[in-house]
């Protein structure tokens, strides 16, 4: 079954958040079970891009609405990443280095879309499925139906798996004649609450659509940023599936990028290596315990109440533990961190900005690692903490609801609370520092821990599954 996902991410070609980490491996784990998927996704002045051969393997032009673009398709040579990587490359217009924030990404957006559908269909290929992420290819679901240019292609099945409802990538529709030669008469299909809202039009066009977890299918219906009733109406149609990670790259005991190796059956040791270097680098103690938080700067990760819950938690446990910042986001929150640095300079470290090395390091070297998200569709960041016996302090929310018991449950071994508030993240760093004053309790929870499986074996499966179940009609 040949497949293509379309993505605006994938690691390690360009990654901002988690959408990179699961475009870059779901592919390889589903070809090892014998698909044939590939990924497609805008071309991106990167690293990756300038140290890797590629091949043009399509070009052509296509109109932007008045505008005429010049693209190409190119494909990395030898399929090092496990799957065919294809990049869609549309000079001045999809050549730039950042993935995110240009004033004109509806028109990238678009375009990519567009030049991905006139490739497929120009050079005659019919994939047994398309599979998009996110609002940044929500409109093929559409476009393969309701465009006369593609109408070759409007049996192809297509599945939107949603990492993040809050985006929608919605514009004004003085910009509906980008899209090519559709059937005025079903415009409908890509309103929702008076814009073009690509998020939504996929919802209603695709055949099927994913969460990345059972608890956020529920959510959407009760917090999406205005899609509400429109995921509780196409409901029958969605179903949650629980991201996997990369064991591959996400390996304590052959990660490149720690210092030291651990497995578990030897835990303590390398981990300790590990917190020391970490200590060093950022000015802590090792014997203390060690409190971390990576990821985006926004209120859905719940980065804006950091600085006060941390400043009352000081107050409670003056000297007691260490906490460690690594992000970058919205100014507010990034100067609200480094405020809190300076006034407890002795407790608290804040690196603002991205680093894919000091995320691996921070995962083993820590003992906790905080997330209290307000929205967290799944998160990978509690899969990569467990996996390096660092235990997750996480709000119930989402995917963290579906991956993580609380230590005083049955079988338990993280941390969690009910509330994206100042008291309950002090609460759940209470507890751990008593957790922590019990260090067999520690290692046994750390067992438990790295003995989990969240690889993407099962998930890989579970996707197939869906994938056939739409095999009749295929
Ligand atoms: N400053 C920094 N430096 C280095 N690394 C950093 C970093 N900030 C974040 N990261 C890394 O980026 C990834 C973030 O993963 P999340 O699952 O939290 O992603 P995000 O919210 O972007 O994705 C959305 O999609 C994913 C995938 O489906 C869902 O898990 C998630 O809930 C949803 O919000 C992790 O690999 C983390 O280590």
């Amino acid at each position: 079954m040949r497949v293509f996902h379309l993505s605006a991410e994938c690691y390690p070609v360009a990654k901002v958040g988690g959408l990179a980490d699961v475009v870059g491996a779901l592919p390889k784990y589903q070809n090892l079970l014998g698909l044939k998927a590939a990924v497609v996704m805008p071309y991106y002045n990167r690293k990756f891009v300038q140290e890797n051969h590629f091949d043009t393997v399509f070009q052509a032009s296509t109109l932007l609405g008045t505008r005429r673009l010049y693209f190409e398709i190119l494909k990395e040579r030898t399929d090092k990443l496990g799957f065919e990587l294809y990049l869609v490359r549309i000079p001045g217009l999809i050549d730039r280095e950042e993935v995110y924030q240009y004033p004109d990404e509806t028109e990238q957006f678009i375009a990519f879309q567009i030049a991905f559908l006139d490739w497929i269909s120009y050079s005659q290929q019919t994939p047994d499925l398309i599979h998009c992420h996110d609002h940044h290819s929500g409109l093929v679901p559409f476009l393969l139906q309701h465009s006369k240019l593609y109408t070759r292609l409007a049996n192809v099945p297509t599945i939107l798996t949603i990492h993040n409802g809050q985006y929608h990538g919605a514009f004004g529709w003085d910009k509906l004649s980008y899209l090519p030669e559709i059937d005025v008469t079903k415009t409908g299909l890509l309103d929702w609450g008076g814009s073009i809202n690509p998020l939504a039009s996929a919802v209603k066009c695709c055949w099927r659509f994913t969460t990345v977890s059972p608890s956020y299918l529920q959510e959407l219906s009760i917090s999406s940023n205005g899609l509400e009733y429109l995921f509780y109406l196409e409901r029958a149609k969605g179903s949650g599936i629980i991201n996997g990670i990369d064991t591959e790259i996400w390996d304590p005991n052959n990660d490149p990028m720690i210092p030291h190796k651990f497995s578990i059956k030897q835990i303590a040791k390398g981990k300790q290596a590990d917190k020391q270097a970490l200590c060093e680098r950022f000015g802590f103690t090792p014997e203390k315990p060690l409190v971390s938080f990576i990821g985006r700067l926004v209120l859905e990760k719940g980065a804006d109440i950091l600085p006060a819950a941390l400043e009352r938690s000081f107050n409670e446990h003056p000297g007691k533990f260490d906490m460690l910042i690594l992000g970058a986001g919205e100014k507010g929150v990034e100067n609200g961190l480094l405020h809190l640095k300076k006034v407890y300079p002795e407790q608290c470290n804040v690196f603002i900005g991205y680093d894919e090395a000091l995320a691996h390091l921070i995962y083993a070297g820590s003992d906790f690692l905080l997330m209290p998200s307000r929205v967290e569709p799944c998160g990978l960041n509690q899969l990569y903490a467990l996996r390096y016996g660092t235990l997750p302090m996480v709000r119930s929310t989402g995917g963290l609801k579906d991956t993580v018991v609380d230590f005083g449950d049955e079988g338990g071994y993280g941390i969690r609370y009910n509330n994206a508030s100042i008291d309950d993240i002090c609460d759940a760093i209470s507890r751990a520092l008593t957790l922590f004053e019990n260090t067999k309790h520690v290692q046994h929870l750390r067992k438990i821990m790295m003995a989990l499986d969240f690889s993407w074996d099962r998930s890989a499966k579970e996707y197939i599954n869906l994938y056939e179940s739409l095999n009749p009609i295929i």
